[in-house]
């Protein structure tokens, strides 16, 4: 045992490897399983593989990065690892500990998590909650690969799994589509669509090193933009209306949030 078997190289697989092999973890440490042969890592001494079937050697830790909808299959060939003691470490929304249990018997040792597409950045954020029968040594060691993109928190209530997957899991689309919806309301109002795409791309990724270094709350910074009488008030009253965009991420988030309940069965 020792290597670290990833299922998935897809999005979040693929920046999550990335990640692990940037931070010094020998490529040789690392077998890799995708189907998908354009996605399959061809890097000097990583082992990768189209199906998980044709691993032999029980792995330390196995990455579950493949859709929600494809884990009933995967998980069919892998519960040979977990009755060999390996540590699963999920990353698909919705997929719960009762759930891996129950495809991967009784006492395998699962870790959930929740990563984000930063990650493939390394300004990801991942939280995690960790099954029965996972040792503390077996925690840092999953730590270890999710900090390797960002960020780690653990949680101890899974329920907080749903509205986490709601935030910050499905989060950067939130903040791409309001680059696109500022950007498409700057061109309404005669701006090139050019040039306020370079606009509203340089707001939001200006904004967002503001606020990671600065130390003042995210209501400060806003407070610090907006002007007595200018212009900024008065797009706010229309944004912190009633019906403005608080009652909106209500609805999205907790729409989020309810898929990811739905994708557990
Ligand atoms: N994209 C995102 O923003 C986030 C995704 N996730 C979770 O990560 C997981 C993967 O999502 P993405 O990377 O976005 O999807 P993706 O579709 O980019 O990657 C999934 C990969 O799994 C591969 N795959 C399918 N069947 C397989 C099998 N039998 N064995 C090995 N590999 C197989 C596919 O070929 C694909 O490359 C999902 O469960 C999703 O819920 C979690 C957080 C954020
Ligand atoms: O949309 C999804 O289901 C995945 C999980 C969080 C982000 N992407």
């Amino acid at each position: 045992m020792g290597k670290l078997l990833l299922v998935g190289c897809g999005k979040m697989g693929g920046a999550m490897l990335d990640g692990w092999l940037s931070r010094g973890l020998p490529a040789s440490e690392v077998i890799v399983a995708e189907p998908a042969e354009a996605l399959r890592p061809n890097k000097p001494g990583l082992c990768a593989v189209a199906s998980s079937a044709e691993v032999r050697e029980t792995p330390e830790i196995v990455v579950l990065a493949v859709k929600p909808q494809s884990m009933d299959l995967v998980l069919s060939d892998l519960r040979r690892f977990a009755e060999e003691g390996a540590v699963f470490l999920s990353i698909a929304a919705g997929k719960t500990l009762k759930y891996f249990r129950s495809h991967l018997g009784p006492s395998a040792k699962i870790v959930r998590a929740m990563p984000n597409t930063p990650a493939a950045v390394r300004q990801g954020i991942t939280v995690a909650t960790a099954g029965g029968g996972v040792s503390e040594a077996q925690k840092k060691k999953c730590q270890e690969l999710l900090e390797a993109v960002g960020q780690a928190v653990w949680i101890e209530d899974e329920a907080l799994m749903d509205p986490v997957t709601a935030l910050s899991g499905s989060g950067p689309a939130y903040v791409f589509l309001l680059v696109e919806a500022m950007a498409a309301a700057g061109t309404k109002l005669g701006l090139a669509p050019e040039m306020a795409m370079q606009l509203a791309r340089a707001t939001v990724v200006g904004s967002g090193e503001l606020l990671r270094q600065s130390a003042e709350p995210a209501a400060q910074l806003r407070v610090n933009v907006t002007s007595p009488g200018g212009t900024t008030a008065e797009a706010l009253k229309v944004l912190m209306a009633d019906d403005g965009l608080q009652p909106v991420f209500d609805k999205a988030l907790a729409a989020a949030s309810r898929r990811s309940k739905e994708l557990a069965g």
